[in-house]
């Protein structure tokens, strides 16, 4: 599913983000991705889902090489694709159905079907009732699964979650992994960047290690 081949990313006036990954996320795996601060965790998802560019190397999506993909084609990857982000990025001033139904809406989808999918994903995250509040109106907890129902909107063959539970307590931390984890069940391919080591030790995931843009250990390689 995300195949990445001697993939490497260097910013501008930086040092490399990313030297020489190379890795294959079969279709249906889960992972964590983990890693010091700086690592390279979030650019290795960006990369993924075309925020950034590599600047060498091929990352695979589907078969499809999407380090070729002209500016204007990659609206078309991101279908395919739910990004979760930590700090949730939700529009403050739109409901929370208004949230979740925004990547339905970019893609011009029928309102009937529209309402269907937002009340489906609102359902899935246990937030069915509180969908004409604002984000503001909800707990850090309750804002990061309208993140998570807006990713899933759209049944994307991938997950990519960037920390997801980094500013949540350990409770909410294992309900939202176990969100994931029903979700890879149902066929999603999960990706995961978290420095949580609790929660990846109580776990028999997959865990891809990055250090200082390198990929240091993959656990389906140890032992
Ligand atoms: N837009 C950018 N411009 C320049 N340098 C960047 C940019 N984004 C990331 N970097 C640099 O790339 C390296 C990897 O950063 P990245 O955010 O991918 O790490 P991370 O493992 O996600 O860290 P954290 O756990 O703190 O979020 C760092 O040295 C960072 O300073």
């Amino acid at each position: 599913m995300i195949h990445f081949e001697h993939v490497s990313k260097v910013y501008s006036g930086g040092r490399p983000a990313l030297q020489n990954i190379s890795f294959a996320l079969e279709s249906g795996e889960m992972a964590f991705l983990t890693g010091h601060s700086g690592a390279g965790k979030s650019t290795l998802l960006k990369l993924i889902c075309g925020l950034d560019r590599a600047n060498d190397g091929k990352i695979l999506l589907n078969n499809y090489d999407i380090t070729q993909l002209k500016k204007q084609d990659i609206p078309f990857i991101r279908r395919h694709i739910g990004m979760i982000f930590q700090d949730h990025q939700l529009l403050m001033d739109h409901t929370v159905y208004d949230n979740v139904a925004i990547p339905l809406i970019i893609l011009g989808k029928p309102a009937e079907e529209i309402r269907r999918r937002v009340s489906a994903a609102l359902d899935k995250v246990g937030l069915i009732d509180k969908m004409k509040f604002h984000p503001i109106q909800l707990s850090g907890g309750e804002q990061q699964r309208v993140g998570i129902a807006r990713a899933i909107v759209n049944k994307p063959m991938v997950l990519l979650a960037d920390e997801p539970t980094g500013n949540l307590d350990d409770k909410l931390s294992k309900d939202i992994l176990k969100l994931f984890e029903e979700l890879n069940q149902t066929g999603v391919t999960v990706l995961m960047a978290t420095h949580n080591m609790g929660l990846i030790r109580r776990k028999h995931h997959r865990v891809l290690n990055l250090n200082q843009g390198r990929l240091a250990g993959d656990s389906q390689y140890v032992g």
